[in-house]
């Protein structure tokens, strides 16, 4: 969470929010709506919100083209060195095994009135473990909640979901007994193991009482104020958490680093991403109160 100090600090969150605006105002920054990868509808959809993506190219929910670090503006380099620096001390303090890489990506968020980004994940192939975000300006809700297919055990195709149940889930301990069946059959192979295995996929979801359809509650709602961080780490939180974020006013900047796996792109679209020139070191911050 940000304060007062973390905020005022020379290049840190209010000068990046001033910054930013007058940046877009002299039309330096190419926020813009984007087409969505996903939509069905003719002529496309664009997203609700306002983005534009700086470094590795990412693979996002919309296609955005990637502008260099180099030439990108104080903000999006000072955030990625800011996150960078939060990401190693978080991970550190948490004693995690395998620290992140460093960013080498970064995506801008514009919202404006009324604008939000609705369910989903951010585990496309390629991507590293951790996941950091900077919000500027209006205060935000983020909301993480079991995607629906993990929370309910069955596919869209109405079979049982093979995966190891998460705690929170419906049904929880039904579906690691049923989990732990199946994982036996897997580990004893065989043609009649195999059998037997896909007759149990398919009876499970109406033996143990499960529906196909209906959201999970939010788990976790973040309020992210200006200045503040957030880090998610770990690729399963990715995998069985989808997270949105609803702005409820007016202007907010979410700046999200990631690291992507330069060889998960194909050649054409892997621009040469450099280190961080100018990493911050939180030198100018008092010592946090023991
Ligand atoms: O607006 C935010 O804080 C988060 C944006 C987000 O969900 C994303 O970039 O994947």
């Amino acid at each position: 969470m940000a304060n007062k100090t973390v905020n005022e600090e020379q290049g840190g969150p209010d000068d990046m929010f001033t910054g930013l605006q007058t940046e877009l105002e002299a039309g330096k920054i190419d926020l813009r709506r984007r087409l969505l990868s996903s939509t069905t509808l003719r002529g496309g959809q664009l997203t609700q919100h306002f983005c534009l993506n700086y470094g590795m190219y990412y693979k996002f929910v919309a296609q955005t083209a990637s502008e260099s670090f180099d030439t990108a503006p104080a903000a999006i380099k000072n955030t990625r060195s800011r996150l960078n620096w939060v990401a190693r001390h978080a991970l550190q303090l948490a004693q995690t095994p395998n620290p992140s890489l460093d960013f080498n990506e970064e995506l801008l968020i514009g919202y404006f009135e009324k604008q939000a980004i609705d369910y989903h994940d951010d585990g496309e192939a390629g991507l590293g473990p951790t996941i950091a975000s900077l919000s500027l300006g209006w205060p935000a809700p983020m909301k993480l909640r079991m995607k629906e297919k993990h929370y309910n055990g069955v596919s869209k195709a109405g079979v049982m979901v093979t995966d190891k149940p998460m705690p929170g889930c419906e049904k929880y301990s039904e579906r690691l007994a049923a989990w732990q069946e199946l994982e036996a059959l897997k580990a004893t192979g065989g043609e009649e193991a195999a059998a037997t295995y896909k007759q149990r996929v398919k009876a499970l979801p109406k033996e143990l009482g499960l529906k196909a359809k209906g959201n999970a509650r939010d788990v976790v709602t973040l309020q992210l104020r200006h200045g503040d961080v957030m880090l998610m780490h770990g690729a399963d939180i990715q995998k069985y958490y989808e997270h949105a974020v609803v702005p409820d006013g007016a202007l907010r900047f979410a700046l999200t680093c990631r690291y992507i796996d330069p060889m998960s792109l194909s050649e054409d679209i892997r621009p040469h991403v450099g280190p961080d020139s100018q990493p911050y070191d939180g030198a100018a911050l008092p010592e946090p109160p023991k």
